[in-house]
């Protein structure tokens, strides 16, 4: 049991979560070492190990530590990342190379360069200026390197507007028209500096039913039995990208299997018949490997109670440490961490300490009678939470601590007010 609740107090991964506030302050993020594991685990059960020329790219963008990146290295993964800071953080801790994967719809060229220097694996190229730019470097350099083009399928899932990607409507990936993908891809194919295998695609984030993944990847089929016609080329590689759905409230989370079982027979199925080797298959998941194994902890402060309105419940955290209920109106659970197995008697509503309305994290929870002094906890907040954390209001970013099995050490320490300061300086 990675949660559990033992003389009313919450466990997390055997961790007591109240005397981990005391020893490390709040706010606090936790992340469960044994719940990433497990969730890596499986996805090797139900693909890496399943299936033949198989990977998995983690979505440094859901939680990008340095700590993150070993684990994810120890576990045999590669890792998705989207910017130099990214990218920088996996070459500070020497993760292979080849095994790094760049999104990104504007790619800078000085990230491309840091990217070429290091020699990864693959640059998903984004849209169309970006292979001249790849080019250019590589001649510049005497590289060459393998890219994939991101399309976007044109499908619709069901999610928040701003976490959709797979729409036409998008400024990630290239449009399916034909005037413009087969240029493209000729182009590639064609070029001195790159080394074409596939298509990517990603349809969105935090989904629950598998259909837009389905329908995006007949569509990205249909592509690539059309590059076979039309330019006598077979591809070496499909990425299918992320956006497999987790509990937050009450949402029903299916397996990897629901997703990766339909999508690898149709692959396997359609290849067989074009009579072409299956491509090697990449995914991109980031929030589901870790959203779960994340609880942030909270002491609450101040409490007002408006009589025939509402009752708020301060915490010394708030939008900083979670932007996601503000900016997705995203739901989340929680307790009193040192109440855990208290009745609820009441329900109030916990928001944090900037200066925003808007910054509420949770609206309408029943709990036990909250007191100052209590520790708050929420789940399910391992996927970007710190990665979109802010200094907004001068408040300092919160440590990380990882938990395993009752062992518990910290991966980020908590921003000082001097390491806000570092990078200002004051005129003469
Ligand atoms: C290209 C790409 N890959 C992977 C991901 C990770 O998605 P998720 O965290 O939903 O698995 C994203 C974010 O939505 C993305 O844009
Ligand atoms: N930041 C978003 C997910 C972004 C996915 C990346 N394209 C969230 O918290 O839900």
């Amino acid at each position: 049991m990675i949660k559990e609740v033992k003389n009313g107090v919450l466990y997390f991964d055997g961790c007591n979560t109240v005397e981990l506030a005391k020893e490390y302050g709040t706010p606090l993020y936790l992340m469960s070492e044994s719940d990433i594991v497990g969730q890596f685990t499986q996805l090797k059960d139900c693909f890496l190990s399943k299936y033949t020329n198989t990977r998995v790219a983690y979505a440094a963008k859901a939680f990008s530590p340095m700590a993150m990146f070993a684990i994810c290295q120890r576990e045999g993964m590669c890792i998705d990342v989207v910017s130099g800071g990214e990218l920088y953080t996996a070459m500070k801790i020497g993760f292979p190379a080849e095994r790094i994967e760049f999104n990104g719809n504007n790619k800078l060229p000085c990230e491309l360069e840091a990217a070429i220097d290091y020699g990864i694996g693959r640059i998903i190229i984004d849209g169309l200026q970006e292979l001249a730019l790849i080019e250019r470097i590589c001649r510049e350099k005497g590289k060459k390197v393998q890219v994939l083009y991101r399309v976007t399928p044109g499908v619709k899932s069901d999610s928040h507007d701003y976490i959709v990607t797979g729409k036409k409507d998008s400024k990630f990936g290239i449009p399916l028209d034909e005037d413009v993908i087969f240029p493209a891809v000729e182009a590639a194919i064609a070029s001195d500096y790159v080394d074409f295998l596939g298509f990517h695609f990603h349809v969105g984030s935090q989904l629950h039913d598998n259909g837009s993944h389905l329908q995006a990847l007949d569509i990205i089929l249909n592509l690539v039995k059309q590059v076979k016609e039309h330019l006598g080329y077979d591809v070496t590689e499909l990425n299918l990208g992320g956006g497999f759905g987790v509990v937050y409230t009450d949402e029903n989370r299916k397996p990897y299997s629901y997703f990766m079982t339909p999508m690898m027979e149709k692959i396997e199925g359609f290849f067989t018949d074009l009579g072409v080797v299956r491509p090697a298959i990449v995914i991109e998941p980031g929030r589901s490997i870790v959203a779960e194994a994340g609880i942030s902890l909270y002491t609450i402060g101040s409490i007002k109670d408006i009589r025939g309105v509402r009752k708020y419940v301060s915490v010394d955290g708030g939008m900083t440490d979670n932007i996601r209920p503000a900016l997705y109106q995203a739901q989340y659970r929680g307790v009193i961490a040192n109440k855990a197995d208290a009745e609820p008697t009441e329900t109030v509503t916990i928001c944090g300490k900037c200066c925003e309305s808007g910054d509420v994290l949770i609206r309408d929870i029943g709990l036990p009678e909250a007191e100052a002094g209590d520790t708050f906890a929420i789940f399910s907040t391992g996927a970007y939470g710190l990665t979109m954390a802010s200094n907004y209001n001068k408040n300092p970013i919160p440590a990380v601590v990882l938990l395993k099995e009752g062992s518990h050490k910290l991966i980020v320490r908590r921003q000082s007010y001097e390491d806000m300061l570092a990078c200002e300086v004051l005129p003469e």
